[in-house]
């Protein structure tokens, strides 16, 4: 018999193995949705409105459910030393987990694919050398148009192993960007995460410079507390608040594609958008009108009308008369002020209150009245004219609207609050007659916001994250902050990025406004957006914007192209298109960004040129890649290559020269690959000497 070398095993190649599980957990995801889509609810609803609801849900799991061909199902391998929670048993097995953007599991329910979010998940974006949390083995997967192409792998508890930096999240970190914002859920880092799955009971703020993925973070932090408390935030509500349309716009699809669909987004202005704005404030007076003195100047206003009673109440009943005397409605109506509930509250009540007496007086008369005689009392009408005449009713718009037209109701309620001249800044040039002709401007209607919350409390939401919170009046930060009183928030700013003339100084201060002083500050210095130069260069405005803190770095590996060039006055607008020209021949998204007042012409320019051009808000995509931003708008934005025009312009269109070059700083921390700024003025001094390129 002849003999036969032993039969090798063909060492099974890894690369085969995942993907094969890829695709297996692909058919697991369509079977799951499947499933759903075949779910029969004729049976189990008993009305219309259950079957809406359910039919809702039904509709948003399948969406949930999709399976995005260019969204990888999972993009980490966590391998335990034992089993989770088994690593004092003896033996213990350990196991294997894909982590993906959603749960995955076969038809006996075993997991595919882990939910990021789920406890198992965490170490994959916290585990260290140093702690490696049990983890054997991490692996990141590397994917290229929908395929895996490439894995990591670290061994953490292999003290023999150095290490070394994830090529992989480089590559995700300098990948040109088209397009709206994406999540970052397979590369979240360590000090992100600890943001990211803070408790929902606590308010996190967190300071971060540009780039430092702030927006990044509160989104995913949003997706993370759904997950966790699904059931609590279902009933309470969430909300993203960010600085303009053109923002939510562009972060729009980050939480629909992590699943979440249910949350909601606005600006501060949506918040009080049930005032209409059509009027405009001078600077000056909307800093007076966003000021926190003005929650005292609308708690006199609404509370103007309480009189102190003077003469008794009587009710007739049948034969019989009923006789409140003054002293006695007196120390209801004081005990009613005395209380912290709203002045709609406490109208209501007052009227019980009356009728309360009453049928003290018919008890001790020997009378038995029950709750029905206490309700016929309160709705006689000679204690209706009491209420009306000691706590009246009260329209807040109707209030605001006489604090801003009436110079001697706003004295008496401002009186040591605000100075004559603050006074005279406040009020409407031209008084409004009525409702119907008011003109309120932004900052008014938050004042209306605030008066309506003082008749009757605003609803708050289970969470809210409040993204550019740097930007907002102590007024709009108690706006924002009614709406999550008895839930939590997650506020993010940059101190160095304010460009309102109220913008916060300390956050201290904001989270005092908000509601939740004591809150605790995160900062973030690793900048993902910003290369080294360009961050460099644009830090140089800090010592004259924001002293105290300290310039952000930078993790990409490239330097970035930073160039900054000198143009006559009439050949700007030329060389910007030819900037601009240049930029497009690289990959990615490119931003012209200029002062307000010279968009016009700028678009003017590009269309001359052949240009097609994009404004903010709107999707680019490999097609249309130019962008042409107002300095106004650029906030939270990015794109891969900026071509900044004139930055004196951008200076000169703000209300003073720090706010200035806040709005500049901004402009200048919007590129991810290059920076081209052209200017026809002279630069700010901190930008002057620049000698990193051809400065002409
Ligand atoms: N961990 C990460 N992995 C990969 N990319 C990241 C990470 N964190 C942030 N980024 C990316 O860095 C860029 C900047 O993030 P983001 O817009 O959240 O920063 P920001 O702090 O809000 O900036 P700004 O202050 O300018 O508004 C985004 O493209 C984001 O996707």
């Amino acid at each position: 018999m002849p003999t036969h070398a032993p039969v090798q095993e063909p060492t099974p190649d890894p690369l085969r193995r995942e993907r094969d599980h890829l695709s297996s957990s692909r058919s697991a995801l369509r079977a799951m949705r499947h499933d759903v889509e075949a779910l029969d609810i004729s049976d189990v609803t008993g009305n219309w409105v259950n079957a809406k609801v359910l039919a809702a849900q039904i509709d948003d799991r399948i969406k949930a459910l999709a399976d995005l061909a260019d969204t990888p199902l999972f993009f980490g391998r966590l391998d335990y030393q034992h089993a989770p929670g088994g690593e004092l048993a003896e033996g213990a097995a350990g196991e294997s987990f894909y982590i993906g953007r959603r749960h995955v599991h076969d038809a006996q329910g075993d997991p595919m694919v882990i939910d990021w979010r789920a406890p198992v998940s965490q170490p994959f974006y916290r585990a260290s050398r140093t702690e490696p949390m049990d983890v054997a083995l991490r692996r990141r997967f590397g994917y290229t148009g929908g395929e895996l192409t490439a894995y990591e792998d670290e061994h953490l508890s292999d003290p023999t192993e150095t290490a070394t930096s994830s090529r992989l999240l480089q590559t995700e970190i300098e990948r040109p960007r088209v397009g709206p914002m994406r999540d970052i859920v397979a590369t979240i880092q360590p000090e992100q995460d600890e943001i990211v799955r803070a408790g929902i009971t606590g308010t996190v703020c967190v300071q971060g410079a540009p780039g430092t993925g702030k927006t990044a973070v509160g989104l995913h932090r949003v997706a993370y507390l759904l997950y966790a408390h699904r059931d609590r935030l279902a009933r309470t509500g969430t909300l993203v608040i960010g600085p303009n349309a053109s923002f939510l716009r562009y972060i729009e699809q980050v939480l629909p594609a992590l699943g979440e669909l249910q949350v909601k987004q606005a600006t501060v202005d949506d918040l009080v958008a049930h005032v209409p704005v059509r009027g405009a404030d001078s600077a000056e007076a909307a800093g007076i009108k966003g000021d926190a003195r003005m929650a005292e100047v609308l708690r006199r206003a609404v509370r103007s009308g309480i009189t102190m009673p003077t003469e008794p109440v009587v009710v007739v009943r049948g034969s019989r008369r009923w006789r409140v005397p003054a002293y006695e409605l007196r120390e209801i109506v004081e005990e009613l002020a005395a209380r912290e509930i709203r002045y709609g509250a406490a109208h209501e009540a007052l009227p019980q209150r009356i009728a309360h007496a009453v049928l003290v007086q018919m008890e001790r008369a020997g009378e038995a009245p029950d709750d029905r005689v206490q309700d016929a009392v309160a709705r006689n009408s000679a204690v209706k004219a009491a209420v009306r005449a000691c706590w009246p009713q009260v329209d807040p718009a109707k209030v605001v609207l006489r604090l801003l037209s009436d110079p001697e109701f706003l004295a008496s309620c401002a009186d040591g609050v605000l100075d004559a001249e603050e006074q005279k800044r406040v009020l409407w040039a031209k008084p409004a007659r009525g409702l119907a002709s008011a003109r309120w401007s932004a900052a008014d209607a938050v004042l209306v916001d605030e008066a309506n919350d003082l008749v009757r409390r605003t609803s708050s939401l289970g969470h809210v994250v409040l993204d550019e919170a740097q930007d907002l009046s102590p007024m709009q930060y108690r706006a924002v902050g009614r709406r999550c009183s008895t839930g939590s928030a997650t506020i993010l700013g940059d101190l160095a990025q304010g460009t309102t003339p109220w913008a916060t100084g300390s956050w201290a201060q904001a989270l005092e406004h908000l509601g939740k002083a004591g809150a605790r500050v995160e900062e973030l210095t690793r900048g993902f957006r910003v290369p080294r130069e360009v961050i460099a260069y644009a830090s140089r405005l800090l010592p004259s914007i924001a002293p105290d803190l300290a310039p952000a770095t930078s993790v990409r590996e490239s330097a970035g192209a930073l160039s900054v060039r000198a143009a006559d006055p009439a050949g700007l607008d030329d060389a910007v298109v030819a900037a601009c020209v240049d930029a497009l021949g690289f990959e990615g998204s490119v931003g012209l960004i200029a002062a307000d007042a010279r968009v016009p012409a700028l678009g003017e320019a590009l269309a001359a040129a052949g240009l097609p051009w994009l404004s903010p808000g709107e999707e680019t995509s490999a097609q249309a890649r130019l962008t042409l931003v107002p300095a106004s708008l650029a906030k939270g934005l990015e794109y891969d290559y900026v071509v900044l025009d004139d930055p004196a312009a951008i200076v000169a269109g703000e209300p003073d020269p720090r706010t200035g070059l806040r709005r500049l700083y901004v402009c200048l921390t919007r590129a991810v690959s290059g920076l081209a700024v052209l200017h026809s003025s002279e630069l700010p001094d901190a930008l002057g000497s620049f000698g990193g390129g051809p400065t002409r």
